[in-house]
């Protein structure tokens, strides 16, 4: 009989991953973890093992490759310390619904339950973040649990951990065909779809409607230009959640952008007097705060029905892919006549593109962040990828970034974890070796993770790091402000990040005007361009943006008034809309209440 080839498990392992189309795994060494490495080295032709300085970067980096690419990302960590530090950047991937498989290490076999160096039972510790969570047990079972994982994370758009003993991966297996992924061909999945019945119905109650609005999620996919024709057609304004930043045209003028805190006005202003929210495939952790001011009827569209009524209780659900339920709405539907509502909410939103205009214009003294965001947008190419870390900026990317369409902007969403930046921009810059990459983060989040500056200068990575640094956790203050509290455990020390980024071979650039701004922002272009990372911080002011959350609404005499929030006027005085707005530099800015009266909107 012919001898059956062979070959190493971990090898076997590295070879499904690379059918999968797995091009860079993100990790960092251990003990317990050696077979993997051994079977990185053997592969290395074929897959790139990504050294970066610390597990959480490693989990956030293949979390940020899965949010650039929507391809599983992959990341590794030893036993015992390694695997936990991986658990952060795991409950980002969960938390906004990507795939990510994490390869764990473990002590050898004849180690295990000896209470060994390292060792504890991880099972339990992933089993609340991982849909599939397994320990291999044969070194011939590990191809294909590898395999299996990866079908489960794609299947649930989440976690899949394996944990691997470490003798495993070095033992000589038959080398069969282990790897499934040929027979997920690039055909989609059968998606649910509206019935003629369900749109017709959701039709009528929009026609009974006063003022509806869409609240628009990444559900919306690469589907805007058939939401703008709906929404024009049906004369609707549309909302967006922060994750659908960049898939509905920031240019369109029906769009309002994001709602509550990290708002625009015209969004928040919508929400707090529409009748009827049509929620498509949006997810919106802050439905108990906006969704429970006041009363409107709530339609949810969906393709996955166990999300149903999570926001709000449903007057009506439409199980459909959001394609899908466009089409038939297209195709079902009447152009309607000019709205009045749709037209102040238009009118509303331009008014605050304006104000937002007019703040990036500054050229001279502190340096503020919105002309760091005319920077960003003078130099952005068409394709540019922007990794946000949390805090302000996020506020600050949703009003000030102007995207185009081939652009691409990922973040920590739901979980919002501090330090996503610089790892979602190594792997977005993996990703798309040939597109400009920009890590956008304050001084808190980035030195939560600045030791990664290393592994851009490692792989010479041209990402732009642009940090704004006010030596406070600004978006913790606003917080701690509108709770009447004194400030307490949020200023942090100042850094020279100009000194770190140049000590790990990064070029660093420090900004402390605003006309310096459009020379530092070039250098930069000019070291990228060269192929080299650079970092520029700007130390902007402590300034606080406008919280249009609190602008809130209420029936007086039979008129709606417009007024700013009790719990606002609690913690900072009493104060008339006017004050509000100039408090802001906003005096401008009208109130949502002006433009309804002008368009003559009855309520
Ligand atoms: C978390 C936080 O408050 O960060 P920033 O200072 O960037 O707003």
């Amino acid at each position: 009989m012919q001898k059956q080839q062979t070959v190493e498990a971990g090898v076997a392992m590295m070879k499904v991953l690379e059918s999968w189309g797995v091009k860079h795994v993100y990790g960092y060494p251990g003990g317990s973890i050696s077979s993997t490495l051994h079977a990185l080295e053997v592969e290395k032709e074929n897959i790139t093992y990504v050294q970066v300085r610390h597990e959480q970067v490693g989990a956030l980096a293949a979390v940020g490759h899965a949010k650039a690419t929507g391809k599983i990302g992959v990341t590794f960590g030893s036993a015992g310390p390694g695997a936990v530090n991986l658990l952060n950047g795991l409950y980002d991937a969960k938390e906004d619904n990507v795939p990510v498989l994490a390869i764990v290490g473990q002590v050898p076999r004849s180690n295990m339950n000896y209470d060994y160096f390292q060792e504890f039972p991880e099972t339990p510790m992933f089993s609340d973040v991982a849909d599939y969570n397994r320990v291999v047990m044969t070194p011939e079972s590990l191809p294909y649990v590898v395999d299996k994982a990866i079908r489960e994370a794609y299947k649930n758009n989440g976690v899949s951990v394996v944990v691997i003993p470490n003798d495993i991966g070095f033992v000589e297996i038959e080398d069969v065909p282990f790897s499934s992924a040929q027979l997920t061909d690039e055909k989609a999945a059968p998606q649910p779809e509206a019935t003629d019945e369900e749109v017709k119905h959701l039709l009528d109650m929009i026609k009974d409607a006063k003022r509806p609005v869409f609240h628009v999620g990444s559900g919306i996919k690469d589907n805007q230009d058939k939401l703008q024709k709906l929404a024009e057609k049906l004369q609707i304004p549309v909302v967006i959640t922060g994750l659908a930043k960049g898939k509905v045209d920031d240019h369109f003028e029906g769009n309002m952008g994001t709602s509550n805190r990290a708002a625009s006005k015209a969004a928040d202003e919508v929400f707090g007097t529409a009748d009827l929210v049509i929620a498509l495939g949006a997810n919106f952790p802050f439905a108990n705060l906006v969704y429970r001011t006041h009363e409107f009827k709530f339609v949810q569209i969906d393709n996955d029905k166990s999300k149903f009524g999570r926001h709000h209780y449903l007057d009506f659900s439409i199980w459909s892919d959001s394609g899908k339920f466009l089409d038939k709405a297209l195709e079902l539907s009447e152009q309607q006549p000019e709205s009045a509502y749709y037209q102040a909410a238009k009118e509303d939103m331009k008014d605050w593109r304006a104000y937002l205009d007019s703040l990036m214009n500054k050229t001279e003294g502190a340096p503020e962040y919105e002309e760091v965001y005319r920077e960003i947008n003078r130099i952005a190419e068409d394709d540019a990828l922007f990794s946000v870390d949390v805090g302000d900026n996020i506020i600050n990317s949703f009003r000030f970034l102007d995207m185009k369409r081939g652009q691409k902007m990922t973040i920590s969403a739901l979980f919002a974890t501090m330090g996503y930046g610089l790892p979602g921009a190594i792997a977005a810059q993996f990703a798309y070796p040939e597109r400009q990459v920009f890590n956008i983060a304050g001084d808190g989040a980035f030195s939560m993770v600045m030791q990664d500056l290393l592994t851009l200068n490692k792989y010479n990575l041209p990402v732009i790091n642009v940090i704004t640094s006010n030596q406070y956790l600004s978006f913790i203050k606003s917080e701690q402000d509108d709770l009447t509290m004194n400030n307490f455990g949020i200023d942090i020390k100042d850094a020279k990040f100009k000194d770190i980024a140049e000590a790990m071979g990064v070029h660093g650039i420090e900004v402390n005007d605003a006309k310096e701004l459009p020379a530092a922002f070039d250098e930069a272009v000019a070291t990228t361009k060269a192929g080299k990372p650079v970092l520029i911080d700007v130390n902007i002011t402590g300034k606080r943006g406008i919280p249009v959350e609190e602008l809130q609404f209420k029936m007086e005499d039979g008129k709606l008034v417009e007024y700013i929030s009790d719990g606002y006027q609690l913690a900072h005085g009493s104060r008339t809309m006017d004050e509000f707005f100039a408090e802001y530099d906003a005096s401008e800015l009208k109130p949502f209440t002006y433009y309804l009266d002008k368009y003559g909107v009855k309520f």
